[in-house]
């Protein structure tokens, strides 16, 4: 059996602090191991976005160290294809076929066309979208728009897919079935994960751990391994094994909010 990489992803003593006055987060510790699936969970603005927007070399810490696969992390986006960003609007290109928007960050890294075509029908059929290579963006769905977004950060291969609250504007029903579907990619894929969420059955349905923060400033409070099994099916959301990590995590939310008010 391969072993697991250690730290893939780690948070030593990061501050972000934007115009020298929000403290989004503070003395923020956190390592993550390959293959995780890590949700961050907790209330609005407190720093969930700004946790993985760094992973993503998107800004800098105010202080502090952050580190993917040992290296600073604009390093890594910029020489290498390993981190994918899934973001809550699946912002495509309206103007593109849903198989050239699949194609878009292929054809901008260069390559063999024939190969990233292979590919990219390969990422598409994935997210059950063969039937609709040829549509355009506003011939579909809210959730067949995400599976497209999802697809297109599939298809550059990466050992990290970054996903900032990916099914916060869908509908419950749709919302579910994506869930089963990125399970089912991660997987196949063989990937990390670091999922932003609010929502606490989400976090305990997709995650291996989750990490529970607090607001202003954003900190860790908790981190709570899920130890459910997988292959995961909706109707685990009925057992009693899983009713107990919601209270954990719910708790552990109130915890952490009334800590904030303490201070
Ligand atoms: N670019 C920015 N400039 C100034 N302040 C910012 C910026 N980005 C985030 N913030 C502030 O930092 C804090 C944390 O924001 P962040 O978006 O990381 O929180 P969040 O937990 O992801 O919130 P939500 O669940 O509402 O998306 C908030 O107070 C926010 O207003």
């Amino acid at each position: 059996m391969a072993t697991v990489q250690k730290d893939v992803v780690s948070f030593q003593h990061v501050s972000k602090v934007f115009n020298g006055e929000t403290i989004a987060l503070s003395d923020f510790n956190l390592s993550i191991d390959e293959g995780e699936f890590l949700s961050f969970l907790g209330p609005s603005g407190c720093g969930k976005s700004t946790a993985l927007r760094l992973v993503a070399g998107l800004g800098n810490a105010t202080q502090g160290t952050v580190k993917v696969f040992n290296e600073p992390p604009k390093q890594i986006v910029q020489n290498t294809n390993d981190i994918a960003f899934v973001f809550q609007d699946a912002n495509l290109l309206p103007w593109r076929t849903v198989l050239d928007n699949v194609l878009l960050p292929l054809e901008l890294r260069g390559g063999n066309k024939k190969e990233q075509k292979k590919e990219a029908i390969r990422v598409l059929e994935m997210v059950g979208l063969k039937e609709h290579v040829k549509a355009y963006p506003r011939q579909l769905s809210g959730g067949m728009k995400m599976r497209v977004s999802i697809a297109r950060a599939l298809a550059a291969k990466p050992k990290m897919l970054l996903m900032d609250e990916p099914f916060g504007a869908l509908d419950e029903i749709t919302r579910q079935t994506l869930q089963l579907e990125l399970l089912d990619i991660w997987k196949k894929e063989d990937m990390t994960i670091l999922f932003v969420t609010h929502n606490v059955f989400e976090a305990v349905f997709l995650s291996t751990r989750i990490a529970v923060m607090s607001a202003r400033p954003g900190r860790l409070s908790s981190t709570i391994d899920v130890e459910l099994p997988f292959p995961r099916q909706l109707s685990i959301r009925t057992n009693q094994k899983f009713t107990d990590y919601v209270d954990v995590a719910s708790d552990s939310l109130e915890n952490s909010s009334e800590q904030r008010e303490l201070v």
